[in-house]
């Protein structure tokens, strides 16, 4: 086996997404849900390891960070990713920085690259400024993020208050001259000290230049689109023919429930339109919770038929979330939601639901760690970067689909759904349990 590549994440639908970029070119990719035991082997050649890591304080990020990053080298990984969202949300002591800074000191490493980019899904940096389809991010939807609002676009302000070593930017006028030219640009910066290099990238053959120029360092960090070339460019071992196969799903119960924490504009737009399709549906109020507890939705959820995937969801627009937030605070507010939304996911798998699909980075990590699953199988992609992932360390399997808040098309839901009954991923019958 060669060396493989180690990937930490800062929340379980960016590792998710992940998972999903680097299982496109056929490598074995094993998706872990937070540190894994000692004797979690074996390795394949691309192990994730999904934290919760993005808004909690700057002292424990780092050191959940270096407990995976450990893991991983004990395991024989050689090579480092450190991902996060293609949007660069973290608060404004953020963790981004801090983390890309220790992982760094921990390999030696002088340098490092910050690549968020992610053309697929709208996601493109410009002379250093991220932008979210024509909008720059701080004029998109995420400005108003429950968690971490994003005020600014430019990604070399964001960044610099972040680390302790200097920050520079290679544009597109470089990327565009290609691998070569990069790598010169890179040397220029290390031999003037610069450890932190942001990277312009606008559509994949930039992508595929910066990899080509950086596949060679310790460390990445980034989106997961730039992750996306480099099983290929390490020449993994896994991507042989002999070890390819097509990818066994496991079965699991037709019964389904869709939860959602996230307040993006597209996942507001998802339950609207899963909400027009008639299905059950019960509305999670912060405020309510904090003064009656999750009861009701439980009670409720327990009367449900499973059959027909009813939706529970917090999801509501910048307004009604900033009430909530004014009166409960946004911390309290959104880990009464995340609660809630866990304890649901508990007692559906207890009814016997077998597929779940989550939306929001947050709740998918809340969800995943009340159901006990430490290691996911990445099976189909629903939408760019929100795979099927089926958990079998269970007493019986169960699919999850962790959507991150921004991805999806406006009827993710339903195919997510339809997927599973042997839509477009061609599955067999499952025929339910
Ligand atoms: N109605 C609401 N009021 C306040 N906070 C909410 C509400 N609904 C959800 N939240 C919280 O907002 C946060 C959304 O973050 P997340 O789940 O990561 O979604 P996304 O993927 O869109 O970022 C979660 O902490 C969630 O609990
Ligand atoms: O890179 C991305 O955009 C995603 O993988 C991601 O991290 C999303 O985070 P949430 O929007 O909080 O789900």
């Amino acid at each position: 086996m060669n060396a493989g590549l180690g990937c930490i994440a800062d929340d379980f639908t960016g590792a998710a997404d992940l998972a999903a970029l680097l299982a496109r070119s056929g490598a074995q990719v094993n998706l872990r849900i937070g540190i894994p035991e000692k004797e979690a082997l074996p390795r394949a050649d691309c192990e994730v390891i999904a934290l919760k890591c993005r808004t909690i304080d700057r002292r424990s990020a780092v050191a959940e960070a270096r407990q995976a990053f450990d893991w991983l080298k004990a395991s024989g990984v050689s090579k480092f990713f450190w991902k996060y969202c293609s949007t660069f949300d973290s608060t404004p002591k953020g963790n981004i920085g801090p983390i890309a800074e220790a992982l760094m000191s921990d390999l030696g490493a002088s340098q490092t690259i910050y690549c968020p980019a992610f053309p697929e899904n709208g996601r493109s940096v410009f002379m250093g400024h991220l932008f979210v389809g024509r909008q720059l991010l701080s004029e998109s939807p995420l400005k108003d993020h429950p968690l971490t609002p994003m005020r600014d676009s430019c990604l070399l302000r964001l960044l610099e208050p972040q680390v302790d070593g200097a920050v520079a930017l290679i544009d597109r006028n470089t990327i565009s001259l290609g691998p070569d030219a990069v790598r010169e640009k890179l040397k220029e910066l290390r031999n003037k000290n610069v450890a932190n290099v942001i990277m312009d990238a606008i559509v994949p053959a930039d992508l595929q230049v910066i990899a080509e120029a950086c596949h060679d360092m310790p460390l990445l960090t980034g989106g997961s689109a730039i992750a996306e070339p480099l099983p290929k460019l390490m020449g993994m071992d896994s991507l042989k023919p002999a070890a390819s196969g097509p990818c066994q799903v496991p079965r699991t119960d037709r019964k389904a429930v869709v939860l959602s924490g996230s307040c993006s504009e597209m996942s507001n737009l998802q339950v609207e339109t899963y909400l027009k399709t008639g299905v059950p549906s019960y509305r999670l109020d912060p405020v309510e919770i904090s003064k009656h507890g999750p009861g009701e939705v439980l009670a409720w959820l327990r009367r449900q038929d499973f059959c027909v995937a009813p939706l529970i969801y917090a999801t509501a627009e910048p307004d009604r979330v900033r009430q909530a937030q004014s009166r409960l605070g946004p911390v309290r507010a959104g880990e009464l939601v995340e609660q809630a939304i866990s304890d649901c996911a508990v007692a559906a798998r207890e009814i016997g639901v077998g597929r779940i699909v989550v939306a929001g980075g947050e709740t998918s990590g809340a969800v995943t760690k009340a159901l006990n699953v430490t290691k996911l199988q990445v099976g189909p992609e629903i939408a760019a970067g929100v795979p099927w992932c089926f958990s079998r360390d269970a007493d019986q399997s169960i699919a999850l689909a962790l959507k991150s808040g921004n991805f999806g098309t406006q009827t993710f839901f339903s195919e997510a759904l339809g997927l599973l009954d042997g839509g477009k991923a061609g599955l067999p019958d499952e025929g339910g349990v």
